[in-house]
């Protein structure tokens, strides 16, 4: 069995290439890193560290790797393959929809069973967006059956894997803690189980939970741990103040989620005090700028940090932990990330009232969009938020 997998990153090659690979899949991964895709075929298997005390180490073997740029054999290794998985970052989805409608067709002509192409990003219906993408490049006339030879399902993943210092290029250090969350009603008839991969009927909760709980505490410790100076995850966590701000957000998104979908107030409280714990993990070194990277997209109106207010604001919630952290984004700075210079440059240019509505599509009038306002000229103004 084989799995194309695109990106040969740090969830590509710690998490779904491993979970494949422990399922029998031979891991070909597609990538548009050069040096990443010779080191791979060089060395035909990559090692995966356990950040734990034990630091367990695993090993994939029968690896191989493509570039990403040549179209031409992604599409016939897509034609081979029996899954084939994304995990590039939901921004860089458009630039795999040519070899995948490539490859779709040589499925077709070929009359290759369906098989699943699933999106492994942080994001609300990633493989519905990278389905949309593939669609737009296949003529009118070939949609219907593209949609009958390939499968979407939607998913949820979750797996912290910071940004790697080991010497070993290809070895991957990450969390013991993982989920791997598939819409079952999507799959093609007949998939076979993967090890270690939730199957459900409706995913909506599970990535809703997931993305409110995990990747908005996440994100709410990175935008309060690089205000208050702080370079790490682990460091932000041991400060007090930081931890009650995120238990805060964490409140309200849980709130939230409860009502939206009648989860167990105490079961979810338990969830919150388990991600708060692998927030902490010592065997982990995990950049605040890593985590609050790309604060455009975090800042959408879809993603962790608005749509969890927005729904909030209807039920009635009061929201001044998810506003703080909304305004924290606003003002993240790194130089080192290219989304967080175009924000400053947006707030310098065009001004804060008119950023926020670009950026979170909140409107003057919705009663956000004050709080969000004074929240961030608080922060600007070096006071609390
Ligand atoms: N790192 C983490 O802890 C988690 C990340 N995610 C999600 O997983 C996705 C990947 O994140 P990471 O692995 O951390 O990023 P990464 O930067 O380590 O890996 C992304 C890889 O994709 C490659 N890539 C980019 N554009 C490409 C293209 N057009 N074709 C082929 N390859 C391409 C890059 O060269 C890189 O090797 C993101 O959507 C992220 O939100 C989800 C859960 C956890
Ligand atoms: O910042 P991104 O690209 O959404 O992904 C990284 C996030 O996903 C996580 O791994 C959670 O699953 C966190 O490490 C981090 O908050």
């Amino acid at each position: 069995m084989i799995a194309v997998h695109f990106g040969a990153g740090n969830i590509g090659l710690g998490f779904i290439g491993l979970l494949l690979s422990q399922s029998g899949y031979s891991m070909k991964f597609v990538d548009v890193n050069a040096d990443r895709v010779a080191l791979i075929n060089e060395r035909g298997e990559y090692r995966v560290r356990l950040a734990n005390e034990e630091g367990e180490t695993l090993v994939v073997k029968g690896a191989s790797a493509i570039n990403g740029r040549d179209i031409a054999q992604v599409a016939q290794a897509i034609a081979e393959a029996d899954i084939v998985t994304t995990a590039v970052g939901v921004g860089a989805l458009p630039y795999l929809a040519e070899a995948i409608a490539e490859g779709i067709k040589l499925r077709m002509t070929a009359g290759a069973p369906p098989i699943p192409f699933i999106a492994c990003e942080n994001a609300i219906g990633g493989s519905t967006i990278l389905k949309g993408h593939v669609m737009e490049k296949l003529a009118p006339e070939l949609r219907d059956q593209a949609a009958r030879a390939a499968a979407f399902p939607d998913a949820a993943v979750d797996r912290i894997v910071p940004i790697q210092q080991n010497d070993d290029e290809l070895l991957v250090t990450v969390e013991p803690f993982y989920e791997w969350i598939v819409d079952r009603t999507a799959l093609p008839a007949g998939f076979p189980e993967l090890q270690g991969v939730l199957f459900v009927d409706k995913l909506e909760p599970y990535i809703e939970r997931k993305l409110f709980t995990v990747n908005t505490g996440h994100a709410s410790t990175a935008y309060a741990g690089y205000r208050l100076g702080y370079e790490t995850i682990q460091e932000a966590m041991k400060d007090e103040a930081v931890v009650s701000h995120v238990r805060t957000v964490l409140g309200e998104t849980g709130a939230v989620l409860v009502r939206q979908h009648g989860l167990d107030q105490a079961e979810h409280d338990r969830y919150i005090v388990k991600i708060l714990d692998r927030f902490r993990n010592p065997y982990l070194t995990d950049e605040v700028v890593r985590v609050g990277r790309s604060p455009i997209r975090k800042l959408s109106p879809n993603d962790r940090l608005v749509r969890p207010a927005l729904l909030a604001q209807g039920m009635g919630i009061e929201t001044p932990g998810l506003v703080r952290a909304i305004a924290e984004a606003l003002a993240f700075d790194s130089q080192e990330d290219q989304e967080a210079m175009e924000l400053q440059n947006a707030l310098r240019e065009q001004g804060l009232l008119a950023v926020i509505t670009k950026y979170t599509g909140i409107e003057a009038d919705h009663p956000l969009y004050a709080s969000i306002v004074l929240a961030y000229e608080r922060i600007h103004q070096g006071q609390e938020a």
